[in-house]
């Protein structure tokens, strides 16, 4: 039988706890060992003080058993809560992995919400198993050893208890069925929660703007009922077995007392054997013990499901070619992505002629982030193939890509501690001499060197305006521009007079590159040597902006921004 996605999360997770794990084990052993002779050596203790034997050795025995007992108690937790660790911290590095794996697949398919919640809630339960499992292994030996010793103070004993063991069984399953789907709807909607509040703090802003404090919180914690619901689930199964444990045990003890009362009266069994039998017959039904770890086993696997399901998630595969020398010719070749009403781009064929300036062009929505995101690998058609130099991307190896291609973004994160680390981010060890140079290029130095401690200055500490921020990113993407550079609107919040000493550095120390600029701006546009407009799924129109500027549906593209901030003259061929 080969096990679901979840229990090998578990298992593996489990192994990851190591050397604790066997030590676990080992105290486990020992304790169990200690439980099982117990009964039987209290046993030997009474017949010894009803004249049978050496009550001092069978006093002592007792004692260093009990003492077994407490001792190893307390190692047992401490070792548990080291293997539960070290699972949970290979756990998070795993999942952590492969979500910057998914690469922006995976905020496309979870909520970045979701995604904490599952790393660090979902893994830690997951990690639980670790010595979870061993404990219930171990939990279900006193059981079993107690059936096995009432069978050796009389088989009519064992078979008494074996008789009533079916209800026993049925019980366990069906308080795990029960556990199981509580246990899944809780965090389920746990990661709901953590997902709207993400949402809520990226929002923050338009939030308070709009007076609706009230309302988000409320939205926030809508699904505060279901998490009731489910945590009433999961008491209910436990109040359940609980109670329906409450009325098998009790009658199971008395039925095998009866039968262990009657070998006394015919001289089969000694009262201490009678008293073993009492202990033994409440372990073997020891439903209690179990079902706790049953109960902690239940929640991990579902914390597990949670995990397993991100991992699932296949991580963009790379290959292992190398680019050979090239101008960063890059061609779309029958390239279709689905989107969530049809395809956005569909078998869109393009030529980005090596070392060109680029601009891309359309109404918003037009796929334009998409295509340019196609460009670097940042996301993978359905359809067909992007090529860079007459590789296909899927065949490059992963630094041979980012080595190749960079990209500024409209809104760029900033990493990295420092603002010579932001700069600097994903190009190696750049000198000074060099990220001060580019950082010029991109009119960031200026504001940098204004701050009391220059390029050490804290990002975290320094709010920028989003010009600002889009300036570092802008240099960052210079510092480490390959023989193509992407930006993706990166110009939306600068002025006219930083836009155009941005272009001139394209066009100027940049200009043996390919670049490819995403933009709303005609005059942006009308720098560019080609212009390629997208429009309803495809490339709409190629050429110059002065030569498309004729067709009222390619000024359209531009209107809304146009009009306002950049004086475009029209009439055919006179737009600037
Ligand atoms: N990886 C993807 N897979 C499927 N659909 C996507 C993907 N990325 C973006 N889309 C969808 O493609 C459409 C176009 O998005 P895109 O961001 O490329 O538009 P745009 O032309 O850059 O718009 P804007 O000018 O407003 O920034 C959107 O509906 C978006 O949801």
């Amino acid at each position: 039988m080969s096990l679901r996605a979840p229990d090998r999360l578990l298992l593996a997770s489990a192994r990851r706890g190591g050397v604790w794990v066997g030590v676990t084990v080992l105290t486990s052993l020992l304790l169990t060992g200690a439980t099982l002779a117990l009964p039987a050596v209290m046993g030997r203790t009474l017949d010894a003080v009803l004249g049978h034997g050496d009550v001092a050795r069978w006093l002592a025995l007792s004692g260093v058993l009990v003492f077994v007992l407490v001792a190893v108690d307390a190692v047992d937790d401490l070792v548990g809560q080291a293997a539960e660790a070290r699972s949970t911290a290979w756990l998070r590095h795993t999942l952590l992995r492969h979500v910057l794996a998914l690469g922006t697949r995976a905020t496309r398919r979870f909520t970045p919400g979701d995604l904490v919640s599952r790393l660090v809630g979902n893994s830690a339960r997951t990690g639980d198993a670790a010595s979870g499992l061993v404990w219930i292994v171990m939990g279900v030996v006193p059981p079993l050893g107690a059936i096995v010793a009432l069978a050796l103070i009389d088989y009519w004993l064992c078979l008494t208890f074996l008789a009533g063991m079916p209800i026993l069984v049925l019980l366990v399953r069906a308080f795990l069925r029960d556990i199981s789907d509580a246990g899944e709807g809780y965090f389920r909607v746990q990661g709901t929660i953590a997902a709207r509040l993400v949402d809520a703090l990226g929002g923050i802003r338009t939030i308070t703007a709009a007076g609706t404090l009230d309302r988000e919180a409320q939205r926030v914690l809508a699904p505060l009922p279901e998490v009731h619901r489910h945590g009433l689930g999961m008491w209910n199964a436990l109040a359940r077995i609980s109670a329906r444990g409450d009325l098998v045990v009790p009658l199971l003890v008395v039925a095998v007392l009866a039968v262990a009362g009657l070998g006394l009266t015919q001289g089969r069994i000694t009262p201490g054997e009678v008293l073993a039998a009492s202990e033994y017959v409440i372990m073997a039904a020891g439903i209690g013990g179990v079902m706790s770890s049953l109960n902690e086993l239940a929640q991990a696997r579902a914390a597990a499901a949670r995990v397993a399901e991100v991992i699932a998630e296949p991580a963009m595969a790379y290959g292992s070619e190398r680019l050979p020398e090239g101008p960063g010719r890059l061609q779309f070749r029958g390239v279709t992505v689905q989107g969530a009403d049809g395809p956005v781009l569909n078998d869109l064929d393009l030529t980005i002629p090596g070392g060109a300036l680029v601009a891309v062009v359309g109404r918003s929505g037009a796929g334009k982030s998409l295509l340019a995101a196609l460009a670097g690998r940042l996301v993978d058609p359905d359809e067909g193939e992007v090529l860079l130099d007459g590789v296909p991307l899927r065949r490059l190896a992963r630094e041979e890509l980012r080595r190749a291609v960079a990209y500024g973004f409209e809104r760029p994160v900033l990493l990295g501690e420092t603002f010579a680390d932001a700069i600097g981010f994903g190009s190696g060890s750049p000198s000074p001499g060099e990220l001060a140079a580019r950082a010029r290029a991109a009119r960031a130095d200026g504001f940098i060197r204004r701050m009391p401690a220059g390029y050490a200055s804290r990002v975290a500490d320094t709010p920028l305006s989003g010009g600002e921020a889009q300036r570092v990113g802008l240099a960052r993407a210079f510092v480490q521009a390959g023989r193509v550079l992407i930006l993706d609107d990166v110009a939306a919040s600068l002025d006219t007079v930083t836009e155009h000493h941005i272009s001139q550095v394209l066009t100027g120390a940049l200009a043996d590159r390919t670049r490819l600029i995403v933009t709303h701006r005609a005059s942006t546009a009308d720098r560019a040597e080609l212009v390629v407009w997208l429009a309803d799924g495809g490339v709409r129109g190629r050429g110059t902006h002065r030569g498309l500027w004729a067709d009222p549906e390619y000024r359209a593209a531009f209107q809304p921004l146009s009009v306002t901030r950049t004086p475009v003259r029209t009439g055919a061929g006179g737009a600037r």
